[in-house]
């Protein structure tokens, strides 16, 4: 079998007394994009944090093509790009700016017009990160974990807080990397469905179900995705989006 793009074991990460991530395996082919699904405080962003080497984990192994994400940091630079739930990033400098300081880092970055026409902010190109929109925000940071033509790309709420066309444009942009490695964290059944080639579904710190869509509906014996979230976990996905969709 090919090397995995992402290979964890067992991951286990406690913030105090909250064990945020109780027991995660996963192992993600090349090319493949894996959503990550839970309800909220189920351990998703944990789990991706310690597969992009922001946490450690207090037990268990992963591995990003082979690089401990860790140990291998300056390595794992360059196959690894990462969009987080909060950018933080140099509020006073311009979208072209941040996008040509973050191509900097690397030896073989995508062209600035590509990057900004992917997330639609060519005319935004001269605006201060700090007048930016929340969604055009969000839109930026998904640009910066693009710039180095990262082989694993991690995608954190992609599109929470954004207008339904703005989701709908993003969705295409992602469908655009098709040799990426990618993994996304959602709570929207709609996004994971169109995006996703398999599912984790995460609950509790732990994964309830790894599968297809199709899969997981299978196993569970519901009508649709949302349904069998239900019956794995026990609990609802909330729908921030559903009325702006419905508008
Ligand atoms: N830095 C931290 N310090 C203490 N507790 C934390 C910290 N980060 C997360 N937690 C807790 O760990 C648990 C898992 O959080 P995590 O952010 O990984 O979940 P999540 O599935 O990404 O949730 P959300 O969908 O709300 O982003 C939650 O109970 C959360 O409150």
């Amino acid at each position: 079998m090919n090397e995995p793009a992402i290979h964890a074991e067992h991951l286990q990460k406690r913030y105090g007394d909250t064990l945020a991530v109780a027991d995660v395996s996963l192992r993600v082919e090349p090319g493949e994009v894996l959503g990550i699904l839970g309800t909220n405080g189920a351990g998703k962003t944990t789990t991706v944090e310690m597969i992009a080497g922001l946490r450690t984990p207090d037990s268990g192994q992963v591995t990003v093509f082979g690089l401990d994400p860790r140990r291998d940091r300056a390595a794992l630079r360059q196959v690894l790009g990462v969009q987080l739930q909060k950018a933080q990033l140099h509020d006073t400098l311009t979208v072209v700016e941040l996008v040509n300081l973050y191509r900097s880092f690397y030896p073989d970055p995508r062209p600035t017009d590509e990057l900004l026409d992917l997330v639609e902010l060519g005319s935004q190109r001269r605006t201060r990160f700090d007048k930016l929109s929340g969604g055009q925000q969000q839109r930026l940071s998904i640009a910066l974990a693009l710039a180095g033509r990262p082989r694993v790309v991690i995608l954190d709420e992609l599109t929470t807080g954004l207008d339904p066309r703005a989701r709908r444009r993003m969705w295409t942009s992602i469908e655009s990397l098709t040799e990426e490695t990618v993994v996304l964290v959602s709570h929207a059944m709609d996004e994971v469905e169109r995006l996703c080639d398999r599912v984790a579904v995460i609950d509790a710190g732990r994964v309830v179900a790894l599968d297809t869509c199709a899969g997981i509906i299978r196993r569970a014996g519901t009508a649709g995705l949302e349904d069998a979230f239900v019956a794995l976990t026990g609990k609802e996905l909330e729908h921030e989006n559903d009325e702006e969709n419905a508008a």
